[in-house]
């Protein structure tokens, strides 16, 4: 990406300490989201994803790293810029139950973000603006959802209000956290049409997490996909690209795992892991931390030296196999001689 990115993630890691030790959960990861991009991030539960993402967001502050807004370094903004980031940046959390206040109705939640910041003038201003924003996610007749209490939607519907309230103060990027995972699979379809039409109307960029590749592949093409594993990105390149041709084993393994309806191609979607439990990271593997689960693993590189991420043509790969380091290369030979 040659322009500035939006946002930039660079070499952010994560340790939380805990009674049971350090947890690594996000160690050196470095990713890019331009204006009106989708980025998404996906991996199995536990890899990292939401504490990426919280990062992001401004939520957390990473123990090593940082996180950089139109080219500037989160770190160093004045309170005014800080103030301009954190109403840019929204987060939609997956769980809108927990992120709607039950005792406030849908125009109390509209309206209080409008309010704070000075973008309504008076309750009859705040109410129209709040009726667009519902508009904007496909509630209408808005008049009838804005006195309503979030016990009084359905899921998708309380959804779509969380999409709206993250709508009100203009974001340039939605972080949104498996925003459509606890919905029906009928339900998420609409609501995904939804951010579909708001990345294009409103040229907002997403930063979207998701465990679902169909969903990652619905949403994300046109843009990138980072492919994490144990809380380091081991796939990064073009979402498309990424998911018809997966070079990494691990995301051949995700891809494998997506269920295959037809009987006829569930045999060619083995995913061949050498194992399918996930090591602990209180206790990541020596080299690459996919080792013992990987089905190309060869003694060597990969169990004593973790690889980094190499540029092939398209995309950027971590793996001794498939993307040999020519640093390390070139250090074996001289070796030799
Ligand atoms: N505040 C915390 N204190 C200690 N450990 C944490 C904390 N937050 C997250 N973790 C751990 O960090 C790791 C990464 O968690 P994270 O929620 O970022 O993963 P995830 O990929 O979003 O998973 P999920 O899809 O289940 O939410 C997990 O092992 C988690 O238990």
């Amino acid at each position: 990406m040659t322009d500035t990115p939006l946002m930039a993630l660079r070499g952010v890691s994560q340790v939380f300490h805990t009674k049971g030790g350090d947890v690594p959960a996000v160690r050196d990861v470095s990713l890019e989201v331009g204006a009106g991009e989708v980025l998404c991030l996906v991996g199995e539960s536990g890899c990292g994803k939401t504490t990426t993402a919280r990062i992001a967001a401004g939520l957390a502050r990473p123990s090593d790293g940082f996180v950089e807004y139109n080219g500037q370094d989160t770190r160093a903004m004045s309170a005014d810029r800080q103030k301009d980031f954190r109403k840019a940046v929204q987060f939609v959390h997956q769980d809108p139950y927990a992120s709607l206040n039950p005792i406030r109705s849908i125009f109390g939640a509209l309206s209080a973000p409008l309010r704070r910041h000075g973008l309504a003038k008076s309750k009859k201003d705040a109410w129209e603006q709040a009726g667009r924003l519902l508009e904007q996610v496909d509630l209408t007749p808005a008049e009838n959802f804005l006195p309503k209490f979030p016990h009084q939607l359905s899921g998708g519907q309380r959804q779509r209000v969380a999409v709206a309230r993250s709508l009100a103060l203009n974001p340039k990027l939605i972080i949104a956290d498996e925003a459509t995972s606890m919905l029906d699979v009928s339900i998420r379809v609409g609501v995904l049409r939804t951010l579909t039409k708001l990345r294009t109307e409103l040229d907002v960029g997403f930063i979207f997490i998701t465990h679902d590749l169909a969903i990652a592949r619905y949403f994300g093409t046109g843009g990138k996909i980072a492919v994490m594993y144990l809380g380091r990105v081991v796939e990064y390149g073009d979402t498309a690209e990424v998911i018809e041709n997966p070079q990494h084993p691990y995301t051949k393994a995700l891809l494998a795992a997506v269920p295959e309806i037809d009987p006829e191609h569930r045999e060619s979607h083995e995913h061949g892991l050498r194992s399918v439990d996930i090591p602990s990271l209180t206790a990541l593997p020596s080299g690459c931390t996919f080792h013992p689960r990987c089905p190309l693993y060869r003694q060597g590189d990969c169990d004593t030296i973790e690889p980094r991420l190499i540029d092939m043509d398209d995309r950027e790969v971590a793996c001794h196999v498939v993307a040999p380091d020519p640093d390390l290369t070139v250090e074996t030979e001289e070796a030799k001689s």
